[in-house]
């Protein structure tokens, strides 16, 4: 059922005239997938195998005999593998990358193939797992750069790799009809049909974006797991210069390594590092020097709320204010409350009430 509808999706040219009919499709489609993963009872909890440690976690994904073992090897020194995971149905293997004070957990999951998401291989419960992420890293062969697979297969368990949350509300009302307010043109028509397919009759629609069928259901579905994602392309030591060359063309923004051969290996932990956007705070205790051995390794946009919350609850129970030195500061000590937004390099001094 789903198949014939994605075909008759591909043989309908799209424009105004059809795009109604293509968007409630495209629900339909939706739709039968929510129904088949819940009676199957492969519901998303279940493939669930990744037990998050560490500041971050990342996931590598990518085709079988990629090389991913051995980039996780490479990434992460053996002494530091978290041993003996009891995985009970899946030889998921995790290993720590220690970069800039971060404990950064990598998992290597076993190799995806084309319909994995459909049960081959037990291949919704691996890709089920790599929910956990907070990164993605797809790992490509170098003789093998079909990116647009894997992301699709990701897609089929509602990940939603590079892509960020739609802005885009939806509040269901028990009467009133359909009102839609949005910051760009939008076919009304569309959006109704695609609600209808849904049961919705009467809701508030606020749109802040350009106008996509398939974010709209979505946001409809709301179950969607956002995640960046970091392309690898590895094995590169096989190749010459023109064929690099070509790969760069296809994929800029991909990170070129060889696991074998250590190219590029230090390269790709910092864009791990800055792609999970992490900052290193320092903290200081008055009278002190700042604590430079042990930041806090702590998310883009913090505030001085969450670095009490991470030092300990005390730390915000008697709050009086903080001083920050650092380039989230005006000038050296400045006088800040817990609203205020840290960067990376700060040093952080939390005045207690006493
Ligand atoms: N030439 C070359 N070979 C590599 C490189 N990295 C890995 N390999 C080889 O590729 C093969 C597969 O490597 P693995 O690390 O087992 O691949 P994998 O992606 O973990 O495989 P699955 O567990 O099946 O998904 C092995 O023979 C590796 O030695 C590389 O950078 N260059």
């Amino acid at each position: 059922m789903i198949k014939e509808l994605e075909e008759e999706i591909r043989r309908t040219p799209y424009n105004k005239a059809t795009a109604r009919h293509i968007g409630r499709l495209k629900a339909r489609i939706a739709k039968l997938r929510e129904e088949a993963s819940k009676k199957s009872g492969k519901s998303k909890g279940k493939g669930f195998l990744i037990k998050k440690t560490g500041d971050a976690t990342v996931v590598l994904v990518g085709f079988p005999s990629v090389g991913k073992s051995t980039l996780l090897n490479k990434l992460t020194n053996a002494e530091s593998k978290v041993g003996n995971y009891q995985f009970t149905t899946l030889n998921i293997v995790p290993g720590m990358l220690e970069y800039k004070g971060a404990k950064i957990q990598i998992f290597d999951i076993p190799g995806i193939i084309k319909g994995a998401s459909e049960g081959k291989g037990r291949g919704r419960e691996v890709l089920s797992s790599v929910r956990a992420a907070d990164l993605i890293v797809v790992v490509m062969d170098v003789f093998n750069l079909d990116y647009d697979t894997i992301i699709n297969e990701l897609r089929n368990v509602d990940i939603r790799p590079g892509e960020k949350p739609p802005d885009i509300r939806i509040k269901k009302k028990e009467r009133g009809g359909i009102n839609i307010y949005s910051t760009n043109k939008v076919d009304e028509e569309v959006v109704r049909s695609i609600l209808r397919e849904y049961n919705i009759y009467s809701a508030d629609v606020i749109i802040r974006e350009k106008f996509d069928v398939d974010r709209f259901i979505d946001a409809i579905a709301g179950n969607r797991t956002y995640i960046p994602v970091l392309k690898v392309v590895n094995k590169i030591d096989l190749v010459n210069k023109e064929y690099l060359k070509h790969v760069k063309s296809k994929f800029p923004d991909a990170i070129l390594v060889s696991a074998k051969n250590n190219l590029n290996i230090d390269k790709l932990k910092e864009e791990i590092f800055k792609n999970l956007n992490l900052i290193r705070i320092y903290t200081k205790k008055p009278g002190k020097d700042p604590n430079y051995k042990e930041p806090l390794i702590m998310r883009k946009g913090c505030t001085i709320e969450d670095v009490c919350k991470k030092l300990h609850k005390s730390f915000l129970e008697d709050f009086r204010y903080a001083r920050v030195w650092g380039k989230s500061a005006k000038f050296n000590g400045q006088k800040v409350g817990l609203e205020h937004v840290l960067e990376d390099g700060d040093i952080v001094q939390i005045i207690k009430k006493v």
